[in-house]
């Protein structure tokens, strides 16, 4: 695996000013790494600047203090390499799920029958090889994700940021979506930073798990999971799994899930 790092956050800071002068700071001296092919799961209570952090990873807004680069590269010359999906998969109703997938080809004038043959592949990868000529509307929440994560990945994206995902969905479905995610994540070997409020989540797909404290939000720790993989839903009742859950959950200082 190369050693230099996907990702790079170094004490990163983020204060938003309202039109009125008023500032909030909401991050602080933030700094952690990303490994080629990792995959890492941020959590923290509500407010603490997760979300932020991934818009300024993804370029959607600028850090006002320390340094972000993408494979040594500022943000802005990186941004083809990031892809991002967000808790509601927000699809296209009048387009169908292959072209939803091909959207990001469009945008970037690459509709070619290789990219359409390549979104074809992704959707057989998620198990909706036949729905590609459906609408989202004939889809459940937990398939509509499951296009989303595919226009996500239609780019070749090096790097996945995404931000409670599975949120709106159901436990059971949830469930299988994260045995899903782990599958594709190990199929497309990519870098992917996973925001949720779920712990047993974080811990159960992340190889490290950060965790953001609040006021201002900065890194209190980062946590190393040494389950092995392929992780199973059976994982989830091991000791070693109730150990790194509880270790998490201490830190945030909440039991169950973070509201
Ligand atoms: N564009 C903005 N302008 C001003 N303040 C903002 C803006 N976006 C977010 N904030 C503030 O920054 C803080 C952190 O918000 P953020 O959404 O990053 O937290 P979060 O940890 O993702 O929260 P949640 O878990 O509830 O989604 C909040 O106090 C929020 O009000």
């Amino acid at each position: 695996m190369d050693d230099q790092p996907v990702i790079s956050v170094q004490d990163v800071g983020m204060t938003y000013r309202s039109r009125d002068g008023m500032e909030n700071t909401v991050l602080q001296g933030c700094s952690f790494d990303v490994a080629p092919g990792e995959f890492v799961s941020i959590v923290g209570q509500s407010g603490s600047g997760k979300t932020t952090l991934l818009k300024i990873i993804s370029g959607l807004v600028q850090n006002t203090a320390g340094e972000v680069s993408v494979r040594g590269l500022d943000v802005s010359e990186a941004l083809r390499d990031i892809a991002m999906v967000f808790q509601s998969p927000v699809l296209l109703p009048w387009r169908n799920n292959l072209n939803n997938v091909m959207l990001p080809m469009e945008f970037r004038k690459k509709v070619t029958k290789d990219s359409r043959q390549h979104a074809l592949e992704l959707l057989e990868m998620v198990g909706l090889g036949d729905k590609a000529n459906k609408f989202s509307y004939e889809l459940s929440g937990g398939m509509q994700q499951r296009v989303a994560i595919c226009r996500a990945l239609v780019s070749h994206p090096e790097i996945l940021l995404m931000d409670e995902p599975f949120g709106a969905l159901d436990a059971m479905t949830r469930d299988s979506m994260n045995i899903e995610l782990q599958r594709i994540w190990q199929e497309t070997k990519r870098s992917v930073l996973f925001v949720t409020h779920s712990i047993p989540e974080a811990v159960w797909l992340g190889d490290r798990v950060v965790v953001v404290g609040d006021k201002p939000g900065r890194i209190i720790a980062d946590i190393r999971v040494r389950l092995p993989r392929p992780r199973t839903k059976a994982d989830r009742f091991t000791e070693d799994f109730a150990q790194y859950v509880a270790e998490v959950e201490s830190l945030i200082g909440v039991s169950g899930a973070i509201s």
